[in-house]
């Protein structure tokens, strides 16, 4: 079983293009799509889960039970096989989890009462919210409402599994808590986890995508990706009226306040300058050296050039 997404692109209305030609293949397991805010995370998740068209390109559900979902064309079918934890899933009435969750499972065609409850009940276990099963939505902290998000992303077994940004705006407990739950849930299905959230890809992927302005950059295995910018990132702390001169200077990948004080990093294949140290390379770096080169590239296309007198 794969998930096979092929040359997507997608323009809105006003002109925005949030999709440009992309294509992945994902096997079952947790993929991480990575990207910042704007990259089209969002489109690609609506678009794999049937609630909005590309303009152009394919995304076919290979060998479920035997046979393949051309999703595009047969969204009722992958329908049936999808779980979906939208960025805004948020509208929490005041009434208890499981009284919600036996609804949705009615909508999801579990009509069977007894066979519903223990669904319902076996769920609420699997994401921990047993104990505050009876408690109103509404009350619930922010991990508490994306675990109730998952379990009803989980209801009817699916093969394909989709949460978009979960882990924005979960405390660091919340957020192991959720990102634990979601680690359970990739042996048996595809799961797609876009987050603009580095770590969590790192902690969790054995396969991710960087995407940014609608092209995916890279795509393949968190290890192996770090591995192409190891020995090649560096760092030094500099004084806040040095930060502008650095980029001119330096391939700057990043910079963030340590300790109050800027921190270039910047890629080079030998040592920069005196006072330079060599980092260990994470996917952090990987994702802002894949950034940083995308904008360079993409500013360098939008500069116009000057006319030759
Ligand atoms: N319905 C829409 N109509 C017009 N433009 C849209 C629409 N949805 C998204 N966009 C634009 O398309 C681009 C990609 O947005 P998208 O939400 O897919 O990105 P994202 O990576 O999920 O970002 P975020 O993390 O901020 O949600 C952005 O420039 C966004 O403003």
């Amino acid at each position: 079983m794969n998930l096979l997404i092929d040359g997507l692109t997608k323009t809105y209305d006003n002109g925005v293009k949030a999709l440009n030609g992309v294509s992945l293949t994902i096997e079952p397991g947790l993929f991480g799509l990575l990207g910042p805010n704007g990259a089209g995370k969002s489109s690609l998740m609506r678009t794999i889960a049937t609630l909005q068209l590309p303009d152009q390109g394919r995304i076919v559900m290979q060998d479920v039970n035997g046979q393949d979902i051309d999703v595009l064309t047969q969204p009722d079918e992958l329908r049936k096989i999808l779980g979906y934890l939208p960025q805004d899933f948020g509208v929490y009435p005041r009434i208890d989890a499981v009284t919600l969750l036996d609804h949705l499972a009615v909508l999801k065609g579990i009509h069977n009462g007894k066979e519903r409850k223990e669904v319902v009940e076996t769920l609420l276990q699997r994401v921990n919210l047993w104990e505050a099963r009876k408690k109103n939505l509404s009350g619930y902290s922010g991990g508490m409402r994306q675990r109730f998000g998952i379990a009803q992303a989980l209801l009817g077994n699916p093969k394909l599994i989709i949460v978009d940004e979960p882990t924005a705006g979960l405390d660091p407990a919340e957020r192991n808590r959720f990102l634990n739950l979601l680690a359970g849930l990739g042996q048996e299905a595809i799961v797609i986890l876009s987050t603009h959230i580095v770590e969590d890809v790192q902690e969790l992927c054995a396969q991710m995508a960087i995407i940014n302005k609608g092209t995916v950059l890279l795509s393949g295995h968190p290890l192996d990706a770090v591995q192409m910018v190891q020995g090649v990132i560096w760092k030094k702390s500099v004084a806040p009226g040095d930060l502008d001169l650095m980029h001119r200077m330096y391939a700057v990948i990043n910079d963030r306040m340590v300790a109050g004080q800027p921190m270039v990093y910047v890629y080079a294949t030998s040592q920069p300058a005196p006072g330079f140290v060599r980092v260990e390379a994470g996917l952090e770096e990987v994702y802002f050296t894949e950034i940083t080169d995308a904008e360079n590239r993409y500013h360098a296309q939008r500069t116009v050039p000057i006319p030759a007198l």
